[in-house]
């Protein structure tokens, strides 16, 4: 299988005015194609900043960080975002939608960036708007779906690009549980169809729906878990 993400002792310094915090301390870790790896930790323990290098929205202060096969050390920017839209899909807990544009251009963006044909667009967003049940909205704006709705669009959106990597931050933080159930069954669906999956989550139960736990605490990882997900876990199917 394909290395994906292979991290090597990094850590990460933020250095405020009068305090500097030791974001992570010195995390190695190994992900490989088609694994469902959940993130847990208590707040500050340093989830959302590895959620950040890894996603190239951040660089780490130290170590080395390979994604794809590709070294991020030292590169620009431009670099950066070009990597991050060949490479990574991100599904964000407050769903990052733009209110102005319909469901299909939302979700057209990140191939739109890339420069896809209008027919290629136009065939893969109907194909990923289907696989999240999202097809007979894609004329409406996000404002006019639901919350669990919205999130399954910011899914399609992470997945159009076929991306190696999708990253998703409290993907049912804004959810009740029904379509927070709903988003994390649509999430070990596409985990099953192939799609490797880093998910950072505070709920227990959905972290369970993840073939394997990573445990922060205080920047560095404490446990590691592997688990047989084949059979669903009850409430969430
Ligand atoms: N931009 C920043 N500047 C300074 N310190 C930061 C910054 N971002 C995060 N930190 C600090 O780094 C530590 C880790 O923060 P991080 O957001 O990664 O934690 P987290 O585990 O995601 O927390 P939560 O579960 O509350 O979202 C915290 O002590 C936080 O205060």
């Amino acid at each position: 299988m394909k290395t994906i993400v292979q991290m090597t002792n990094l850590h990460k310094h933020y250095d405020g005015q009068q305090i500097e915090t030791h974001a992570l301390q010195g995390v190695s870790l190994t992900i490989t194609q088609g694994e469902f790896v959940a993130i847990t930790g208590p707040s500050g323990c340093g989830k959302s900043t590895l959620l950040s290098i890894m996603g190239l929205m951040d660089v780490a202060s130290e170590g080395q960080y390979q994604l794809a096969g590709i070294n991020t050390q030292g590169l620009k920017v431009d670099q950066r975002t070009d990597i991050r839209n060949k490479h990574i899909g991100y599904v964000f807990q407050s769903f990052n939608l733009i209110d102005s544009l319909t469901v299909f251009e939302n979700v057209a963006l990140p191939l739109e960036h890339r420069g896809a044909k209008k027919a290629e667009v136009t065939r893969r967003v109907e194909q990923v708007l289907a696989q999240v049940d999202m097809e007979h909205r894609k004329h409406y704006r996000p404002n006019q779906l639901s919350g669990g709705q919205q999130q399954r669009v910011a899914i399609a959106r992470a997945l159009v690009g076929e991306p190696d990597l999708i990253l998703v931050d409290e993907p049912t933080g804004n959810l009740d549980s029904k379509n927070g159930d709903q988003v994390m069954a649509l999430l070990e669906n596409l985990n099953k169809q192939g799609s490797t999956i880093v998910m950072v989550t505070h709920d227990s139960r959905y972290s369970r729906c993840a073939s394997r736990q990573i445990h922060l605490l205080d920047g560095q990882i404490v446990t590691e878990s592997t688990q047989d997900t084949s059979s669903p876990i009850q409430g969430v199917a």
